[in-house]
């Protein structure tokens, strides 16, 4: 049963999904990097929010890792590039909390407009300072989205509906999306230029890390309010309190830090600031949300296969894996007999299908080739990473679909690229969903892809197999199946044999059989 661990507060209905469903479940919450490191090892799923900080050294302990969980968005806590190296899936809950971030947004916006926190502890303290508390109107203010993805939208259709104009920064946002939206798509400076109020909703990137930095501030309008409910890393916090301090800036709310728990920080006591402890996302709805769509998505990875809003793999619905998954035996196969024979003379693969396999998700199937052919590199390649490190080693990839049946009802063929020209294979699927190589090189064949097995090339004239059958059984090497096929029309041109065998063939052996004459070629072959 496979093993999850909840390392982060989390709604409790997250761990009955994984019961469930299928899996343990532990939850321990608080914990240090240390005392994490020590006991990741023993789990295939990691459920976090964003306080687990899921680094290299974590990620080197978790030697049985297959899944982390992010019940959130932001998954700029958890080390992608070495999750997808070491084949580790890593999945978010893209939507569950995107009204609730952007509901906090807009009350951040009213707060930093009438200066509640201030008016309410001022009051509270018996002041009563009416005159100090002058605010500002939202009608027809503009707003500055720095980001206008899901919780950029949301935000942005609000403030229209609170009579503000909107404009958009956003290099992926579509004229046609800007126009559906009602709001109006511009260029960084322009923004700047331009909003009374700026709010931030981009991911935290290398790109938007520090977009708001000091020359940006510089150029925002005298008086501005700025609202951060993204990432502490997109503000640079000094300059941001040097622009309050200066008045240039009139207010800032911001809902993250670029250090957190900030439970000290260089911008706090600044006044025009209001500050909360990452509650974007922190509402009874949203959590429900995001813990039982986690859990529903990792427990589905974890007991049947299905991949959903994975960031580093193709997703694959439980409906969907079923269909798929002898699809993914015969590609793996296919790709492992390629990496196999053809090594690291690979410099790019293409990957067609035809007939009922033209009708599926062609992404998974591409991932299960590439995570054969890589094997011949890498032992811990799997459908995660092999694409990434596919891409590492610079090979072309390419996928195909013919939509036209062939001589098979269905049909997968791997062709590759080498400096030798292109050589490729090709499988199919029996009747009982048996996958069954069909073609070797130009050479037809039938053969399963299992355990053990023997390639040969050779001239075909008379007295080879007898010769062959001979050295093997002197050898003491028993052959299971033999699949024999000509390369050329005519006899006397080259044949391939593809041996099934019971036991792996050492290299005395395979010398002896280079030795037969008429040999030309001699590769044993394992499967998984
Ligand atoms: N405070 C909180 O508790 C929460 C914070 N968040 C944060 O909000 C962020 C945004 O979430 P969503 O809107 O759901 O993500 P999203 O992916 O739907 O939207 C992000 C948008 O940023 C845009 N973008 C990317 N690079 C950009 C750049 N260099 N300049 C301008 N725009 C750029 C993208 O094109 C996209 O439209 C998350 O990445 C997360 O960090 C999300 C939920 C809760
Ligand atoms: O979903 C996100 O990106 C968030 O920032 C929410 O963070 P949290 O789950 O509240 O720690």
């Amino acid at each position: 049963m496979p093993k999850v661990l909840i390392s982060d507060k989390m709604n409790p209905k997250a761990a009955d999904i994984f019961r469930d469903n299928g899996c343990e479940v532990d939850v321990i919450t608080g914990q240090t990097p240390e005392e994490l490191k020590e006991i990741i090892g023993n789990y295939d799923g990691l459920a976090v929010r964003s306080a687990t900080k899921v680094t290299p050294e974590i990620l080197e302990a978790a030697t049985n890792l297959k899944v982390i969980g992010r019940a959130g968005i932001g998954v700029d806590n958890i080390d992608i590039p070495t999750a997808s190296t070491k084949g580790v899936v890593v999945m978010n809950t893209p939507f569950g909390n995107s009204i609730t971030t952007a509901e906090h947004a807009i009350a951040m916006m009213f707060a930093l407009a009438r200066q509640l926190p201030q008016a309410d502890a001022s009051t509270q303290e018996g002041k009563w300072e009416k005159s100090k508390f002058m605010g500002v109107e939202l009608t027809s203010k503009t707003l500055g989205l720095i980001g206008a993805g899901n919780i950029g939208s949301i935000v942005a259709e609000r403030a229209l509906g609170l009579k503000m104009k909107v404009i958009a920064y956003d290099p992926f946002l579509t004229p046609e999306r800007a126009v559906e939206l009602g709001i109006e798509k511009v260029t960084l400076d322009e923004l700047l230029e331009r909003a009374d109020f700026i709010t931030l909703h981009t991911p935290l990137t290398d790109q938007t890390r520090g977009i708001l930095n000091a020359e940006a501030l510089a150029k925002t309008k005298k008086g501005v309010r700025i609202i951060n409910c993204a990432r502490g890393g997109l503000i640079d916090e000094a300059a941001l309190k040097e622009a309050l301090e200066s008045g240039h800036v009139a207010g800032a709310a911001l809902d993250v830090f670029a250090e957190e728990p900030a439970k000290e920080n260089p911008l706090f006591g600044t006044e025009g600031l209001i500050c909360t402890p990452h509650l974007g996302a922190s509402t009874s709805e949203a959590q429900v949300n995001v813990a039982l769509q986690v859990a529903e998505q990792m427990a589905d990875y974890l007991v049947k296969g299905g991949v959903t809003n994975a960031l580093n793999m193709p997703s694959l619905s439980a409906e969907q894996a079923p269909k798929l998954k002898p699809y993914m035996e015969l590609a793996t196969g296919l790709g492992t007999l390629a990496g196999q024979l053809l090594g690291d003379k690979v410099q790019g693969v293409s990957i067609e299908v035809e007939g009922a396999a033209a009708e599926l998700d062609q992404k998974p199937i591409t991932a299960a080739v590439l995570s054969g052919l890589m094997r011949a590199y890498s032992s811990t390649v799997n459908m995660v990473n092999a694409p990434f490190l596919a891409k590492d080693r610079g090979l072309d990839v390419r996928e195909v679909r013919h939509d036209r049946e062939g001589d098979y009802h269905t049909l997968v063929r791997v062709s590759v690229t080498t400096d030798e020209g292109v050589k490729s294979v090709a499988g199919t699927l029996f009747g009982n969903g048996r996958p069954r190589l069909v073609e070797i090189f130009g050479v037809t064949v039938e053969a399963d892809l299992t355990g053990d097995m023997l390639y040969i090339v050779n001239r075909d004239e008379p007295g080879f197999i007898g010769r062959l059958g001979t050295t093997l059984g002197e050898a003491n090497v028993n052959i299971g199946t033999f699949h024999l096929g000509r390369r050329d029309a005519a006899p006397g041109g080259d044949a391939a044999l593809l041996l099934s065998i019971d036991n792996r063939v050492e290299e005395p052996v395979l010398w002896n059989v280079c030795q037969i004459p008429g040999v030309k070629e001699v590769k044993a072959l394992s499967f998984g």
